[in-house]
């Protein structure tokens, strides 16, 4: 029997997700199909696979598999690119939608412009500071661990062009210290409200850009008294805007969410 699934590519700041209705089109084996979709060559090609769907404590749920199939608490791109699909998809008139994911129920605010959500802030939640490391001889790197619902590895450092992400990535997700793996981002201070970042995460690999990955990063900052509460973060895909709430202890995101296509994929 073969069966036919309706999907949307969409991306935030470049980091790229295939988006599906589970509504619609429920999905059996999400770590498989994130896999297989995901692959550049014979799939759809994507950073993950992000499911849609029902919740009885919020308007929607949002799953996130990445590339290797591995599922992960939250996604910030990702989250933004659900408000958009669901308002523009017909799926709500709402333009402050709350959203289940198993790091909790997050807000998102839609900016509409005629029709098109051009911009979207998630309500992250309050960042969990987890230390820091200093590595040995290994790696000459002091980092800062900031959990925003999944785990993230912050290393500030002078020129971020010197560093070989690909080479230093993987050994860091899979340091034996993190168990759980770790998002591993690098980052320079531009100046006081601005970041120049970039990304190796978990499951996925070098992707253009990360908003949990800016969270922490934004967070990781202000820890070391490198920038102020709000800055922008500019990543290899786009930027996005993080602002750390004194009074609520709330990471706010700010950032695009764009369409690239609709598809169907046939499968048996
Ligand atoms: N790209 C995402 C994060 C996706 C999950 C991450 N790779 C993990 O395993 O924790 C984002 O925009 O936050």
């Amino acid at each position: 029997m073969t069966n036919t699934v309706r999907f949307t590519k969409m991306h935030g700041a470049g980091n790229d997700y295939i988006y599906v209705d589970t509504f619609r089109y429920p999905i059996a084996n999400p770590e498989e199909k994130a896999i297989e979709w995901s692959k550049f060559h014979t799939g759809i090609g994507s950073d993950g696979l992000i499911l849609i769907g029902y919740s009885n404590k919020a308007d929607f749920n949002m799953r996130i598999f990445n590339a290797d199939g591995s599922e992960a608490m939250m996604c910030g791109n990702g989250s933004r690119c659900v408000g958009k699909y669901v308002y523009e998809y017909g799926l709500t008139e709402k333009t402050e939608i709350t959203l289940e994911t198993l790091s909790g129920i997050k807000t998102l605010k839609l900016q509409v412009d005629k029709g098109i959500v051009i911009a979207v802030t998630v309500d992250m939640g309050s960042p969990v500071s987890t230390g820091s490391v200093l590595f040995g001889d290994e790696f000459p790197y002091q980092s800062t661990q900031v959990s925003m619902g999944n785990p993230h590895l912050v290393t500030f450092v002078e020129d971020i062009n010197q560093i070989d992400l690909p080479e230093i990535g993987p050994k860091l997700e899979h340091y034996p210290l993190f168990p759980d793996r770790t998002n591993v981002e690098f980052a320079q201070i531009i100046g006081k409200d601005k970041i120049r970042m970039r990304v190796w995460e978990r499951g996925s690999g070098i992707t253009q850009a990360c908003g949990t990955g800016a969270c922490a990063t934004a967070v990781a900052a202000v820890i070391n008294g490198l920038a102020s509460r709000k800055s922008e973060i500019i990543m290899d895909g786009g930027a996005v805007t993080i602002e750390w709430d004194e009074v609520t202890e709330h990471v706010l995101m700010t950032g695009p969410a764009t369409k690239v296509f609709d598809g169907e994929i046939t499968f048996s």
